[in-house]
């Protein structure tokens, strides 16, 4: 019996970081060849970042790409190696993988099914390869084949399916393996979402499976332009069994993740299904090339240890690797926060906190520090949330004691730097200026909205300046259930520089807090500071106490908002169909009467508000209901709002 050793890397990369992607693949091509990996699969357009957005146009990115392969040629020796990058042919670009053969550049193959959903904007850039086509390009300074290929190294067969390939209906590898094929590579870049990970594993099982082939799955890691979360977790199947299963949501520059396969024994297993249609020709795209590759006497790897997070884990993982990445490669000074002690801030406040702990868990206080060199950490690991976070609470004649001493506890027990500010004296003059101006009292009975506005843009100046002073970014703590209807102050708590919790829904970011304070993650623990955030109601805290303020009396439970908004914005309904679906989930609790007022509010509130949307700081997708306009959903910032629906499902 003879094995192979195969290997799929994820790579931490940033747009347009030439000399840092190269380094980083250079990486995990030294790590694989000391490991005596033979096959090594690499991520998607992982030369020059998935994210170089408009950049791709430039000509520059292409020829830098090109400059890259050839580094990396000079010193992939000894390896069959595939890596992501896009390609100009016809002075058109296309996304491409790159097939080097002991440092030769044999062939390029071109994305047949580009990603145009969600955050996916492939087709602004980049030409679909039309199936079944192949060509020859120059490509440092050879003419090498292009297309729809497949490849014979030694009579190791094997052919590609990138990313979004692997999830249509017409999938390459079910016509590659009509001519056998012993590999499928797939080089992805796979966003984070929740639950994404399983459907990732279904479908690189099921390709395996019913093309009795090794599937070699390479997915991006990291926080790689700003917005976007990849999970990495490199994976392989062996004819539908999943044989190593790579670290997911890692800290480090690169994981490999590999397994020796036997192809000899899935040939076999591939002669004796009866059911199975071949092609006899051979492939029009086929490219020999005459290499040897090592074979091992080592055992055949058995099943991978699956490991599941929970919904909560995840987000932990996501949002601390989204937020220590950001922090790093923005160069920035750490983060600071306006913490009232409610749930949203408390929530943001934790996370900068997890960023850290996951960080030192993975890479050590000196890999931490070498990672935030630009920075000025002290020699106390201790001390270090000091200066990375700092939280101010900022109480107004309208602040409870309760959400002081929730802001003061949590700040303590993350052991970040905290302060107490009055913004009292700055509401008033602001009140009383404009009274002035004009000739009449502002009053909590005519003026509601302008003075609960006032407290909260009296926050930002200070906060804001605390961050110039520190270099430090200054977080936004909005979540998407208020974004959906801008529940929010614009230019006051809307303030800052990035929104961490921004694509996220409150009704689990409450629960996520609960688990926090109760359960926690291994690596984290919990955080029991927060019982005293959970057991506060959400609230603005904008108006005076006697008229006891609560954001679900202002808008509707966070569950019912949640809810229509799914059926809203995710998944299009109308609004007459939006309340049938709520009635149906929320009918024994809630009168249908109140219902229809929430959903008739809901469309209202979301309508009004897009250009608030258009104003947010960036935050991180997790899952498939974001709002972001930039990335994901397109709304108009003026319209009629459905006014005509509205007002017929009133009526009704
Ligand atoms: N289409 C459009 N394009 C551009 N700008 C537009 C606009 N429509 C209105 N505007 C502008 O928007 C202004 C109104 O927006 P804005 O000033 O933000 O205020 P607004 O949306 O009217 O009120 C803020 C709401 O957020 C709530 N809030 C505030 C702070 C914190 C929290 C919390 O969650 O704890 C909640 C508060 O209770 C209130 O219900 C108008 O005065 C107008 O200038
Ligand atoms: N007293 C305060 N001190 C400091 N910041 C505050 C204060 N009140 C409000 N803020 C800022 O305004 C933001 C918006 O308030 P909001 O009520 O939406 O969030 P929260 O207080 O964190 O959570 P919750 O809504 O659950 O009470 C807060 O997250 C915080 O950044
Ligand atoms: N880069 C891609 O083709 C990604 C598309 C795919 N649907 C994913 O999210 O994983």
């Amino acid at each position: 019996m003879k094995t192979i050793h195969v290997a799929a890397g994820s790579v931490n990369q940033t747009p347009l970081d030439w000399e840092g992607n190269l380094s980083r693949i250079l990486a995990i091509i030294d790590q694989a060849k000391s490991e005596g990996v033979q096959i090594l699969c690499l991520p998607e357009l992982s030369l020059t970042g998935y994210g170089c957005e408009d950049a791709f146009l430039m000509p520059n990115t292409a020829e830098r790409a090109e400059w890259m392969l050839g580094e990396l040629a000079k010193y992939a020796n000894d390896i069959i190696l595939s890596v992501g990058l896009p390609w100009r042919h016809h002075h058109t670009l296309f996304n491409t993988a790159a097939v080097i053969v002991d440092g030769e550049v044999v062939g390029l193959v071109g994305k047949q099914h580009l990603a145009g959903d969600g955050l996916h904007y492939e087709p602004r850039w980049f030409s679909e390869w039309p199936q079944g086509e192949v060509v020859t390009t120059r490509c440092l300074g050879k003419e090498i084949p292009m297309g729809d290929l497949m490849f014979d190294i030694g009579g190791v067969r094997f052919g590609f399916e990138i990313c979004e390939d692997a999830w249509s209906a017409t999938r390459p590898g079910s016509k590659l393996a009509a001519y056998g094929i012993d590999f499928l590579f797939n080089p992805s870049a796979s966003h984070f979402a929740f639950g994404k990970q399983k459907l990732r594993e279904r479908f690189i099982n099921e390709g395996a499976r019913s093309c009795g082939c090794v599937y070699l799955y390479a997915n991006l890691l990291g926080n790689e332009s700003g917005r976007v979360v990849f999970d990495g977790g490199p994976l392989i199947s062996n004819c539908g069994d999943l044989v190593a299963s790579g670290k997911r949501f890692s800290f480090k520059d690169h994981v490999l993740s590999s397994a020796h396969v036997d192809i000899e024994l899935n040939r076999s297993r591939v002669a004796s299904t009866a059911s199975r249609r071949v092609e006899v020709k051979p492939h029009p795209g086929l490219v020999t090339v005459k290499w040897e590759v090592a074979l091992s006497d080592r055992a055949p790897t058995s099943l991978a240890q699956h490991c599941t997070y929970s919904k909560e884990e995840e987000f932990t993982h996501t949002l601390g690797l989204a937020l220590f990445d950001y922090m790093r490669k923005s160069y920035s000074r750490g983060f600071v926060v306006s913490l009232s002690g409610g749930a949203d801030s408390s929530a943001v406040s934790c996370l900068v906190f997890i960023a850290i702990q996951l960080a030192v868990k993975e890479l050590g206080e000196s890999g931490v520090r070498d990672r935030l060199a630009y920075m000025a950490l002290p020699a106390e690991s201790a001390e270090w949330m000091k200066v990375i976070l700092a939280c101010v609470y900022q109480a107004s004649e309208n602040s409870g004691d309760a959400t002081e001493q929730s802001a003061q506890k949590l700040a303590v027990a993350i052991g970040a730097e905290y302060q107490s500010w009055s913004i009292g004296k700055l509401v008033d003059g602001y009140t009383q200026m404009v009274s002035g101006g004009l000739g009449r009292q502002l009053t909590w009975e005519s003026d509601d909205i302008p003075l609960q506005n006032i407290q909260a843009r009296v926050r930002a100046p200070g906060i804001w300046m605390l961050a110039n002073v520190r270099n430090a970014l200054l977080l936004a703590t909005s979540n998407r259930s208020e974004a959906a209807v801008g529940y929010a102050t614009m230019d006051g708590d809307t303030s800052g520089g990035l929104s961490p919790v921004g694509g996220i829904d409150k009704a689990f970011l409450r629960e996520w807090l609960v688990w926090l304070e109760a359960v926690g993650s291994d690596e984290v623990g919990t955080i029991p500071a927060l019982h005293y955030v959970n057991s506060l109601q959400p609230t603005a805290e904008l108006r005076p106490s006697d008229q006891g303020q609560t954001d679900e009396s202002d808008l509707m439970p966070y569950p019912v908002l949640e809810a229509i908004e799914k059926a809203t914005i995710r998944d299009k309904r109308s609004p007459k169909d939006t309340l049938t679906l709520i009635a149906d989930e929320f009918g024994e609790r809630y009168s249908y009467s109140q219902l229809k007022a929430w959903v008739v509010k809901f469309f209202r509130l979301w309508c009004r508000n897009q250009w608030k949307r258009e104003r947010y700081a960036p935050s991180f997708h997790v899952d498939d209901k974001n709002l972001d306009p930039k990335t994901w959903c397109r709304f108009p910032i003026l319209s009629g709002g459905f006014a005509a629906e509205l007002r017929e499902l009133e009526e009704s």
